[in-house]
């Protein structure tokens, strides 16, 4: 029987940008659709597979612009690959990360509907849990207020709240642990546990090795758009740490 959450195979993905000392110049002859606009492509994703099982916890780590906020939005179906193939093996995925997909002119509360909606969840099952949300939130009177008016951090408290609550199968995470204040830290964290201890499938980016060691049985490491090792946590970030040790050393810091 096949007990895979998610199947990733050769994936490739490419960013096309403008290159021009004069913007203005290349945007105008975008507009008047001529052929010779200076483009740069950055591979940020190359050749990627890996399966992720269901049930496991993973933890995405690499360096700076690695590629690991590209691939879970490649997984979430936010990007679209130039090829390779995503199979996704659950019935609901949701992306968490900070205040994406929110529309500012609209309330916390209107939000929660719309996200909710957009997940595929149903109106009655949204009126089911949005107390639970905002209490979780802390947002308290807050949440009539429109999104254009939070905080950074509020914004993350709402998007974690509306992740958790509606429970989708697959959970992806990208570095949001970090935010919010120390008391909302400490209770994203229990809450994720929490999850976790539930089976159900998580996939998370986090630069803090702690956060990965405590919460990941499965550690998933790529450089420069590659994978560079996927296993068990404790042998990954022993060799990820010795890398950066070494990257450390050549700078001389
Ligand atoms: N919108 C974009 N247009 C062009 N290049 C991009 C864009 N977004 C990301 N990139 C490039 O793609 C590569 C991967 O970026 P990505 O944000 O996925 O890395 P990351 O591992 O999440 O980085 P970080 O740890 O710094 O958050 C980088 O070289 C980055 O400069």
């Amino acid at each position: 029987m096949n007990n895979l959450a998610i199947e990733v195979k050769n994936l490739n993905l490419k960013y096309k940008f403008i290159k021009s000392m004069n913007m203005k110049k290349e945007l105008v002859k975008m507009f008047k659709r001529q052929k010779n606009i200076r483009t740069k492509e950055v591979w940020a994703l190359q050749d990627v597979s890996f399966q992720i099982e269901k049930g496991s916890n993973v933890g995405i780590i690499g360096s700076n612009g690695s590629g690991k906020t590209t691939l879970l939005k490649t997984i979430a179906n936010i990007f679209q690959p130039d090829s390779g193939e995503i199979h996704v093996y659950e019935d609901s995925i949701s992306l968490l990360t900070l205040g994406a997909g929110f529309q500012p002119e609209l309330s916390g509360y209107e939000n929660v509907y719309l996200n909710g909606l957009t997940l595929g969840f149903t109106k009655k099952e949204i009126d089911n849990k949005i107390d639970e949300i905002i209490e979780f939130s802390e947002l308290g009177d807050f949440i009539y207020n429109p999104i254009r008016t939070y905080s950074s951090g509020m914004k993350s408290r709402l998007a974690f709240s509306i992740a958790i609550h509606i429970e989708p199968d697959i959970l992806l995470i990208d570095e949001v642990l970090g935010v919010g204040d120390q008391s909302f830290k400490d209770k994203s964290t229990q809450k994720l546990k929490e999850i976790i201890y539930e089976d159900r499938t998580v996939i998370m980016v986090s630069h803090s090795l702690s956060t990965i060691r405590d919460l990941c049985d499965t550690v998933l490491w790529i450089e420069k758009g590659k994978v560079k090792d996927f296993g068990p946590t404790e042998q990954i970030l022993k060799d990820y740490k010795e890398y950066m040790n070494n990257i450390r050393k050549k700078r001389g810091n």
